[in-house]
């Protein structure tokens, strides 16, 4: 469960009664059970969950999913709509146990309903973000880099969540072509063999010809060329403001931007209801849906809970190609 002054406890709930989603895996939800019964009122739906106190007492095989509550948070004591640091360390509790469940191998993937960045920061002030926050835990023995998804297309980016006016001096050969290394070995990942990457330019026009900006002339393009010769299908920079319309067509599985809205503004007006972020570079997906924590609607029951689903099931999809994959090479 992610922060309990947004939209989390009323989408962890509707996720629960979800038919489809209590059929996709065998959910293990971390929170306070006292959290998902305010947010099961507001969303006015009755999730049927087995309450149990630890990971140890919930059975192998169960008919409906296991709520693991840490009993950590009265929802009476937070005021919905605002950031806390009490909100955080509910948020990064949970976090934290999922990720080391997952990373002790007792469970496949992680999927987290929406965080807020400030609470996560009151709760823990060298919080970044949950890139940063996954190494911190689990460790990761290559790059590691969010990704958007929607549908088919992925988006992956340079740079993520720096401010704007150091975009240009944070971007290198080695950075871009690492970003294209780990898109194309998460899409691989994901079931897409043969994945196409775009690179999008930085300026506008990517550059006019070095006319608004040099990066793609120096910066953008050689990367583009060096990981063309090491075999990856990849073209570009393209213009930034046309590459979607194209990847849209199904000219390419993903664009790589330069910086996080770029991609974003693209991804969340073609399909905000349906768009999902993986944290790729770990050993297990990942998955949150693209939007945040939603202060403004908090409460009212009304979100929509089309991303946490498409979330979910990206994440167990993965999970279950994974094991598919590990099993097959044992055999
Ligand atoms: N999955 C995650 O953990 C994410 C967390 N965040 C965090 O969320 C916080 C708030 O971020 P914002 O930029 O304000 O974006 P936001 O996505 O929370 O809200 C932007 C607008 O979209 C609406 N909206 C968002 N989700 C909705 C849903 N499911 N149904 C209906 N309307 C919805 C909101 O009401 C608001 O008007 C920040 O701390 C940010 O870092 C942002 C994106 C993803
Ligand atoms: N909490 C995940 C997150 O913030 C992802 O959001 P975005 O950076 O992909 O917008």
């Amino acid at each position: 469960m992610g922060d309990p002054a947004g939209i989390s406890p009323e989408l962890t709930a509707k996720l629960l009664a979800l038919d489809e989603i209590r059929a996709a895996a065998r959910l293990l939800v971390i929170g306070d059970i006292r959290v998902l019964r305010a947010g099961a009122a507001a969303a006015q739906v009755e999730p049927d969950v087995l309450v149990v106190a630890s990971i140890g007492d919930a059975p192998a095989e169960a008919d409906r999913p296991a709520f693991i509550d840490l009993a950590h948070l009265d929802p009476a004591t937070i005021e919905l709509g605002t950031v806390s640091e009490r909100g955080g360390r509910f948020a990064l509790t949970n976090f934290r146990t999922a990720l080391e469940l997952a990373a002790e191998g007792a469970a496949d993937a992680v999927v987290f309903t929406p965080f807020n960045k400030a609470a996560m920061r009151l709760a823990h002030p060298s919080y970044d973000d949950e890139i940063g926050y996954s190494v911190e835990i689990v460790g990761a023995s290559g790059p590691a880099s969010e990704f958007n998804i929607l549908d088919d297309l992925w988006n992956a980016r340079v740079t993520s969540h720096v401010p704007l006016k150091d975009v240009a001096s944070l971007l290198s050969v080695d950075a871009i072509l690492r970003g294209i290394t780990l898109t194309d070995a998460s899409l691989r990942a994901a079931g897409i063999a043969a994945p196409r990457i775009a690179v999008a330019g930085l300026n506008p026009h990517a550059g006019d010809g070095g006319s608004f900006g040099r990066e793609e002339i120096e910066v953008i393009g050689p990367a583009v060329e060096k990981a063309k010769v090491e075999g990856f299908a990849v073209d570009g920079p393209f213009p930034s403001d046309t590459v979607f319309v194209r990847a849209r067509g199904g000219a390419f599985d993903a664009v790589l931007t330069m910086y996080h809205d770029q991609g974003q503004i693209a991804m969340k007006l073609m399909g905000f209801d349906r768009g999902v972020t993986l944290l790729g570079g770990f050993p297990f997906p990942i998955c949150t849906p693209a939007h945040g924590t939603a202060y403004d609607i908090a409460g009212r029951g009304i979100a929509n809970v089309g991303a946490a689903r498409a979330a979910l099931l990206l994440a167990a999809r993965m999970a279950s190609d994974r094991l598919r994959g590990k099993a097959a090479a044992a055999a």
